[in-house]
């Protein structure tokens, strides 16, 4: 029995002109619940909420602004889930929708919670089908794809394998409209995608294209969860384990997910300047970063936010969850614990970033 995450991409899900698509979810449907009746466990990332609320609202392209994508996604999602929940009930199952943000998955007691969600949906036989809480996520707060969530899903739910479906059956060289594009069976890890082009968009639907594929994959692989890579039409062979698409290798062991999200962060709040010996002290003796060891701060963050820690001349070196707002830090830096307990108080004591929340790049 293995535990799978199959992410369904919006233009696998629907038609051009903003509908649900039938025979198409009826594919997916049919191929993950028969993963089922074989005895694998499923949880289906599924977007198309957004593509799905085009038509009822008479919208005829994907809107731009974030208002008109969150009410479009709040008519889709409800369409969605429900059609999920008549399609699976013939296959005698039933649906479980989870609707997640960037703090679910970041926030130590957001993931938790998360991750016992998940347990019990699976535990008593449910499919639980997730997205993206489009309708409250702010431009700020969003996974931004469902690639990425699908991949962080998969390592919070401890995955034995991630499956990618999407309109084109596996990864190319290139475009796959280009004459010289070759298909690509295996992915043994960054070396193989060197001379891989993900640059031209997909459909007009999906918001990803290839390149948050690709990332979603080297996410996962990193963790240790094998990734297979291919169209929704083939979804049938891919989770009855035969060989289709593209399959990534893992390349790298698990680890807590809030980190991995940190390291793949695409959007940090604010960025601490360290000196040398701070630098050091985290890199080599994986040390907690103390105020001492802060030369600048910059940016409007929160305690909780993801920040980048920076050397003196400016380059990333590692990634942290900050303890305190932008605004406390100036009076810190520099300082001691000893002088920060006498100056400010005992609460001031904690490390600014600690090291179980600190990811060196
Ligand atoms: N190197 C490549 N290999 C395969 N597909 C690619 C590549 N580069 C760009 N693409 C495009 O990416 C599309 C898939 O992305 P997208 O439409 O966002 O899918 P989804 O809605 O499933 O998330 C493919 O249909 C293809 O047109
Ligand atoms: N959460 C959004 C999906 C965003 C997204 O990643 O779409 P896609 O590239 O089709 O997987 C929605 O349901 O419309």
């Amino acid at each position: 029995m293995s535990r799978l995450v199959v992410k369904v991409g919006s233009s696998s899900l629907t038609t051009p002109d903003g509908h649900i698509d039938p025979d198409r979810i009826g594919t997916v449907v049919d191929a993950v619940a028969r993963a089922r009746s074989a005895g694998d466990e499923v949880v289906l990332v599924s977007s198309g909420a957004i593509a799905a609320g085009l038509g009822p609202l008479g919208l005829r392209t994907r809107p731009r602004d974030l208002a008109t994508q969150q009410a479009a996604a709040s008519v889709g999602q409800g369409a969605l889930v429900e059609f999920y929940g008549r399609r699976f009930a013939q296959h005698g199952l039933r649906v479980g929708q989870v609707l997640l943000t960037l703090d679910d998955v970041t926030r130590r007691s957001h993931y938790r919670n998360a991750h016992q969600t998940f347990a019990k949906l699976l535990e008593l036989g449910v499919v639980p089908i997730v997205n993206e809480n489009d309708t409250v996520a702010t431009s700020e707060i969003r996974f931004g794809d469902n690639d990425r969530l699908a991949a962080l899903v998969s390592h919070l739910v401890h995955a034995d394998e991630l499956v990618l479906l999407s309109d084109v059956d596996a990864l190319y060289t290139g475009h796959p409209d280009l004459p010289a594009s070759r298909r690509i069976e295996i992915v043994g890890g960054d070396e193989d995608l060197a001379e891989v082009d993900v640059s031209r968009v997909g459909s007009a639907v999906g918001t990803g294209g290839m390149v948050t594929k690709v990332e979603a994959a080297r996410i996962a692989t990193a963790a240790g969860i094998p990734v297979v890579l291919t169209s929704a039409a083939l979804a049938g062979e891919a989770l009855r384990h035969e060989s289709v698409g593209t399959r990534f290798v893992p390349t790298g062991k698990r680890r807590p997910t809030r980190l991995l999200w940190l390291a793949h962060a695409s959007e940090t709040k604010g960025r601490l300047t360290l000196d040398d010996g701070a630098v050091r002290a985290i890199t080599e003796r994986k040390a907690s970063l103390l105020a001492a060891g802060v030369a600048a701060v910059d940016g409007t963050f929160t305690a909780g936010d993801p920040v980048d820690l920076v050397r003196l001349d400016g380059t990333v070196v590692a990634r942290g969850l900050v303890n305190f707002d932008a605004r406390e830090l100036p009076t810190m830096v520099g300082r001691s614990s000893h002088e920060l307990v006498e100056l400010l108080g005992p609460e001031y004591e904690r490390e600014v970033v600690h090291r179980d929340d600190l990811v060196v790049l």
